[in-house]
């Protein structure tokens, strides 16, 4: 490649960490930070111990448990849960024997993976950050190459902080105008999945871009980056700014003074080249986006708060019909019914998509003052202990407890059903999380994704409702 080539972000950041490729363009990566967690770390501890290799890197790595853990106080008492329980002591084992860092479960540092690597400071700018976990897209909202990995790949990255990755192509997605009232990232996202649909992004690596993008904070790019996985991408990011040298400047373990200069005079340099062409571009405008709510139990199947249930008898194509009928079963909803009418057991704040401090604050605004209507059970679980703290320092958990909300722990929490906080079936949930599927939160559980501020305005008047009406 010329070195005159214009080139993307992800050019840039894939060019800086090629370590060798091959002729048919794998390439040999390396890797800047390797974050871990529970589920998809044993077997990969297994295969160094069988192979008798050590990890190459432990100062470039970390570990955290976060799906599996309680939420309540039983996290500091003892774990009942023996397959969690297991798998926690499975990790702690893991890191002491080889040597990883590790931030334990009584640690206020603790909480989601996909939360504390950019609050730490493990996860910048410019970096190839990878996790055995889908959603390590999210940490793409730092300038930085970030995907998920399976196990054999976070074996072969903890056994020599490279890993084999095919190129992938170049999609823009770029949001222009000033989003309205009441809409939020999370709806920005929402609205993108629903236009590029869940496979749009297949074979991508998407830059989300335009004013929207550059005016929102970091927990918003956080948000938006986080569902590129749920559109099919291999990973999202977003150009470096003012914006991402702030926040990165107040992270504890990111580069301080002189060292983080030099850094942000580097960063400075990977914003794509102005005439760097993409291989696909999409365009929406934020006059046409509206708080957003999905029906069915795809990420894709998302419509305007506005708007109502779809009916199958519209769809002319006989797969998709059937496809349609088959979700409005599972989420026991009549065809064309207003979207505002639908009643709601549950609410979940929470998840690496909307459990930041911004997340909490949001729902706050919406509660304070009110309370959660009668039946229905909320639940808030901060992402990581330093959102718990702060929202405590803030007064945020009172507001949301006095309005009926269930404070807890940090953790994956309700966002799966790989612990004790699960829907009940047939419960039906207003969830900030990020996937629908059925069985998601819990066996029979019907899931609603919608941003923080809707899922409070939710709560409070127990069914789903356009936050605008609220405020
Ligand atoms: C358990 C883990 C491997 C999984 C993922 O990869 O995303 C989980 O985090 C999820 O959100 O479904
Ligand atoms: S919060 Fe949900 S999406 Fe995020 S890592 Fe945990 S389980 Fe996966």
């Amino acid at each position: 490649m010329s070195a005159t080539k214009p080139r993307t972000l992800f050019d840039k950041i894939w060019d800086a960490h090629v370590v060798e490729t091959l002729p048919d363009g794998t390439s040999l990566l390396y890797i800047d930070r390797h974050l871990t967690h529970e589920v998809t770390s044993p077997q990969a501890y297994e295969g160094l111990r069988l192979s008798g290799r050590k990890v190459r890197r432990p100062d470039a790595t970390i570990a955290v448990v976060d799906h599996n853990v309680p939420t309540d106080a039983t996290r500091f008492t003892g774990v009942n849960e023996a397959e969690s329980a297991l798998q926690i002591a499975t990790l702690e084992k893991n890191v002491k024997e080889f040597g990883v860092p590790y931030i334990p479960l009584n640690d206020k540092r603790q909480g989601i993976v996909h939360i504390i690597g950019p609050e730490l400071g493990l996860s910048l700018p410019g970096m190839t950050i990878v996790c055995g976990d889908s959603h390590t897209s999210t940490h793409g909202a730092m300038g930085s190459l970030a995907f998920g990995i399976g196990t054999s790949e976070v074996e072969h990255v903890l056994a020599t902080q490279t890993l084999l990755q095919k190129p992938a192509k170049n999609m823009r997605i770029t949001v222009d105008g000033v989003l309205g009232r009441g809409v939020t990232a999370k709806d920005v996202m929402l609205a993108i999945i629903g236009k590029i649909g869940t496979a749009g992004g297949t074979g991508y690596v998407v830059e989300y871009a335009g004013e929207v993008i550059r005016a929102l904070d970091m927990a918003g790019r956080m948000t938006i980056c986080n569902m590129s996985i749920e559109a099919g991408a291999r990973a999202g990011m977003v150009a470096p700014d003012d914006t991402t040298f702030a926040y990165v400047a107040e992270r504890p373990m990111a580069p301080k003074g002189e060292a983080l200069e030099r850094a942000i005079e580097y960063w400075r340099t990977l914003p794509s080249d102005p005439d760097a062409v993409f291989d696909a571009e999409v365009y929406l405008h934020a006059d046409d986006i509206a708080p957003q709510v999905t029906w069915g139990t795809s990420p894709e199947t998302v419509v305007p708060v506005t708007g109502r249930v779809p009916d199958p008898a519209a769809e002319p194509d006989e797969a998709k019909r059937a496809q349609i009928q088959r979700m409005l079963d599972y989420m026991d909803l009549q065809p064309n019914t207003p979207i505002a009418e639908v009643k709601i057991d549950a609410v979940f704040l929470g998840s690496c998509t909307n459990g930041r401090i911004e997340d909490i604050r949001a729902a706050a605004a919406i509660l304070k003052g009110r309370k959660i209507a009668p039946g229905v059970r909320a639940m808030a679980v901060p992402g990581s202990g330093l959102v718990k703290e702060q929202a405590e320092a803030e007064g945020l958990d009172k507001i949301l407890i006095e309005a009926g909300f269930e404070w807890r722990e940090a953790g994956c929490s309700m966002c799966l059903g790989m612990n004790p906080d699960k829907l009940k079936p047939g419960e039906r949930c207003a969830s900030t999380s990020n996937r629908n599927f059925e069985g998601r939160q819990g066996p029979g559980g019907r899931t609603h994704l919608l941003s923080p501020a809707m899922a409070a305005a939710a709560a409070v008047t127990g069914h789903l409702v356009d936050v605008r009406e609220i405020n």
